[in-house]
């Protein structure tokens, strides 16, 4: 159970999902799922490999279009936008993806600048730098400033990629197995510094994981994929006090206290 209690409106809804459905050729991926993420919460979702939970993160980034059912990401329907107004939205979403490796070439600085030249061509570098700084001291690692990441450490790597992604000052955050492949000790750092983004800069996050010390560590709610929809969600107890042999048979597997 998270120990501090983040501030989450009920009454904004910042993702909206109703009815969604998605297949590739015969093969139904999402069978109708239901889906809202409140402002300032940390929802958490769950399911084996295969169920579609990264399916459910293109479509909710424009990425990838659905069959059937209504997406509304931060008040507007992603199937009625242009190109251009989904690149806008877009803008407003963090992706930290397990796979988006810092560039090797750069220091610290410019990976973070990267972003903010490339879409905020107006800045200053007074204003540039002040951004990141502002993001390096929010992951706790403001000395590694000119440093490669190829003198960073797995769990480093990780945060300077989040602090990347804060650098946009993002109102959703979405994170693809974000303790995947790091010891104990750094899954823990990485929770509490999920948990310390969300209370620093309000933002409303979806976290797919398969590791249920972070499930409960950073989820305010849990939703849990099985044959293509939710068939579970509340808090971490809640999703798991259940005789359904699926939920504890991904309980038993997955978890280590
Ligand atoms: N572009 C695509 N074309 C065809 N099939 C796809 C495509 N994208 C995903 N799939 C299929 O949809 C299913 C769900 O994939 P998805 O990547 O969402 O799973 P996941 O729950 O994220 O799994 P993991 O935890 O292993 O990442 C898989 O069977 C996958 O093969």
């Amino acid at each position: 159970m998270k120990k501090n209690i983040p501030k989450i409106d009920k009454s904004n809804k910042v993702i909206a999902i109703k009815g969604l459905k998605k297949a590739f050729d015969e093969f139904e991926v999402l069978r109708g799922v239901d889906l809202d993420l409140y402002k300032g919460e940390n929802l958490v979702v769950l399911g084996r490999s295969g169920t579609g939970k990264s399916v459910l993160i293109k479509i909710i980034s424009g990425l990838l279009r659905q069959d059937e059912g209504q997406v509304n990401v931060l008040g507007q329907d992603i199937n009625s936008l242009s190109q251009k107004e989904l690149d806008k939205l877009r803008l407003k979403i963090g992706f930290s993806f397990q796979n988006s490796a810092l560039y090797d070439s750069m220091t610290v600085r410019e990976n973070l600048e990267f972003p903010l030249i490339r879409n905020s061509r107006d800045m200053t570098r007074k204003e540039i730098d002040r951004i990141i700084n502002i993001v390096l001291e929010a992951v706790g690692l403001s000395q590694t400033i000119d440093q490669m990441p190829s003198e960073l450490s797995g769990g480093q790597r990780k945060r300077i990629g989040i602090a990347r992604t804060l650098i946009l000052k993002p109102d959703i955050m979405l994170y693809d197995e974000p303790t995947a492949g790091l010891d104990p000790i750094t899954c823990i750092e990485i929770n509490a510094l999920i948990n310390q983004v969300q209370r620093r800069f309000n933002t409303s996050s979806i976290i797919i994981t398969h590791d249920l010390t972070c499930a409960r560590a950073v989820g305010d709610r849990l939703v849990m994929l099985l044959d293509g929809q939710f068939q579970r969600q509340g808090t971490f107890e809640e999703v798991f006090e259940t005789d359904d042999e699926r939920v504890k048979s991904f309980y038993n597997y997955n978890f280590i206290d």
